[in-house]
């Protein structure tokens, strides 16, 4: 791999201010999902080092949480000057260790750099409250302090953004962090660790973990009382499980986890838009993304026509190595990844859906699926409940306004929603009356650093990017300020 900087291909873990191996000397293997070839091995991270970064975060704590916001803002904004700088390069380790076109890493570098600027700004406005008191003799504060030590646990389908929506509010408000990165991407993590140590933060503030033993630093990040927040994005059984385990701890918890978005075309919508918008929101990322439409909801009296306008936008897309220049569409993650595409395409077919498109694996790569359009899909078949997390679009069809509600609400999971019309009234209708945290009309596309982004049922809770996203790392301290003599001052 051709790199401008070199040394942003990293092999060690990132802990106190220093790049280490495993103590064991263990090292795990980095596999470039499109060719299967391993592009090196990095130091494999367990317990023992896991509990030093801990200790490393809590000891540089009590230090950067009394930098003045602006001081800590001034090193976030370096960072984010760095991530631009070095944004090609990104890109390359990016698709080389995660398989997404490589036009899609350069969006993914800026998108995951916006939230450090974002946050760079917005850890100066992290305001208290003076409250009118009902004691004359008494004035009442409430003032927001960084919780503490942040445990972040992310997952490899966005290496870059997921780390930065957690870590930069965490840090912009004098938190210390921890990092478990996805173990198929962790190259990304570790460029992201050198950069910041580049843009300057002291030893301690930012530590990185590689390790292919989640469930081992999972385990210490639960239960070591000196961690005060997790923050996970990924699944909703992993997500489960680290709330469970952070019981005993009493953890604060954001968890950003499964998804399983309906996309609603009402008759009224504009057909064009909203083909744009559902290849966006379907095959981003090759449909491995937790806000990707899973289940497309169509009009009876529109459903052909948008049938086969869909089939004609992904029967063209390009299928094969993200490094190439006209790519759209990359490998599946793993191998695990693809088998459960194969699954559920085959239970939709057992069950009567009718392939327009593709409908199996593509000849471009060992790990590549054929952008896949199924019709006349129903609610028996398993890709109705579960993430299908590829590229495949099943479409359902529906005739009421109520019927298509109360389908696109049936699921425990409620991320994200979109759906196409042009009636004012029924817009807000439909906008309420999706049980989802975020809603998307007339577009496919929902993401940005200033907006509030997560869930609500199994899709977890806690908001990322945004001024609420900054809450999630602070606590608020309430000051009953007494003695204060309750006398007018007379001249
Ligand atoms: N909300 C989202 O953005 C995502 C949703 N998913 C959904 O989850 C499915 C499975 O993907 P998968 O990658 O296995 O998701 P996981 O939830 O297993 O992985 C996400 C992160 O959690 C870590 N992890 C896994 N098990 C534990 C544990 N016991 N304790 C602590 N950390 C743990 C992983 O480490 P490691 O990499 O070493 O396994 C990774 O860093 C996908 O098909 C998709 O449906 C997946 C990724 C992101
Ligand atoms: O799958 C995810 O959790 C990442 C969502 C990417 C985005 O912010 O749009």
């Amino acid at each position: 791999m051709n790199l401008q900087e070199p040394n942003l291909l990293r092999h060690s873990g990132y802990v106190d201010g220093s790049w280490i191996s495993a103590d064991s000397g263990a090292t795990f293997a980095v596999v470039n999902p499109f060719s299967n070839e391993i592009i090196t091995r990095v130091a494999n991270l367990a317990e023992p080092e896991t509990e030093r970064a801990i200790a490393a975060a809590t000891l540089a704590f009590q230090t950067w949480k009394q930098r003045t916001a602006t001081e800590r803002s001034r090193i976030l904004r370096k960072w984010f000057d760095l991530l631009l700088v070095h944004k090609e390069d990104l890109a390359l380790l990016m698709t080389v260790e995660q398989g997404k076109p490589i036009a899609e890493s350069r969006g993914e570098v800026e998108y995951g750099a916006s939230f450090v600027e974002w946050f760079a700004e917005e850890g100066k406005r992290a305001y208290g409250d003076v409250i009118p008191s009902p004691r004359s003799d008494a004035r009442l504060l409430a003032i927001k302090q960084p919780i503490g030590v942040v445990a972040a646990i992310t997952p490899w389908n966005f290496p870059i953004a997921m780390i930065t929506r957690k870590v930069a509010p965490a840090l912009a408000v004098g938190c210390t962090v921890v990092i478990k990165p996805a173990e198929d991407t962790p190259l990304s993590a570790l460029a992201l660790a050198y950069l910041a140590e580049e843009a300057g933060f002291p030893r301690g503030v930012i530590n990185v973990i590689p390790t292919d033993r989640p469930a081992e630093v999972g385990h210490l990040f639960t239960h070591d009382p000196r961690i005060r927040k997790l923050s996970f994005t990924g699944s909703t059984a992993t997500g489960k499980k680290l709330m469970a385990q952070s019981a005993g701890t009493l953890k604060k918890l954001s968890l950003e986890l499964g998804g399983n978005a309906p996309f609603i075309v009402f008759e009224d919508a504009d057909l064009t838009e909203a083909i744009a918008g559902a290849m966006t929101s379907k095959y981003r990322n090759g449909g491995q993304t937790c806000v990707c439409t899973n289940r497309f909801y169509v009009h009876d009296a529109i459903y052909d026509a948008f049938v086969q306008k869909l089939a004609k936008a992904v029967q063209a897309l390009k299928v094969g190595d993200g490094r190439v220049a006209d790519t759209e569409i990359g490998p599946l993650i793993n191998n695990a990844a693809i088998d459960k595409v194969d699954r559920l395409v085959a239970d939709a077919i057992e069950k009567g859906a009718r392939v327009v498109v593709g409908g199996g694996r593509s000849e471009a790569g060992p790990r590549c699926y054929t952008p896949t359009l199924l019709a006349e899909v129903d609610t028996t078949m398993d890709l109705s409940r579960e993430e299908v997390f590829g590229p495949v679009a099943p479409i359902f069809r529906f005739t009421t306004e109520a019927e298509v509600i109360g389908l696109a609400n049936d699921t425990p999971y409620g991320l994200a929603a979109y759906f196409y019309g042009k009636d004012h009234a029924r817009i807000w209708r439909v906008a309420e009356a999706l049980e989802y945290g975020m809603v998307g009309i007339n577009t496919g596309l929902i993401s940005t650093a200033v907006a509030p982004f997560g869930g609500i049922k199994e899709s977890g809770f806690g908001r990322e990017g945004s001024k609420y996203g900054l809450e999630d790392y602070l606590v608020v301290k309430y000051l009953c300020w007494g003695g204060i003599n309750d006398r007018t001052v007379t001249p």
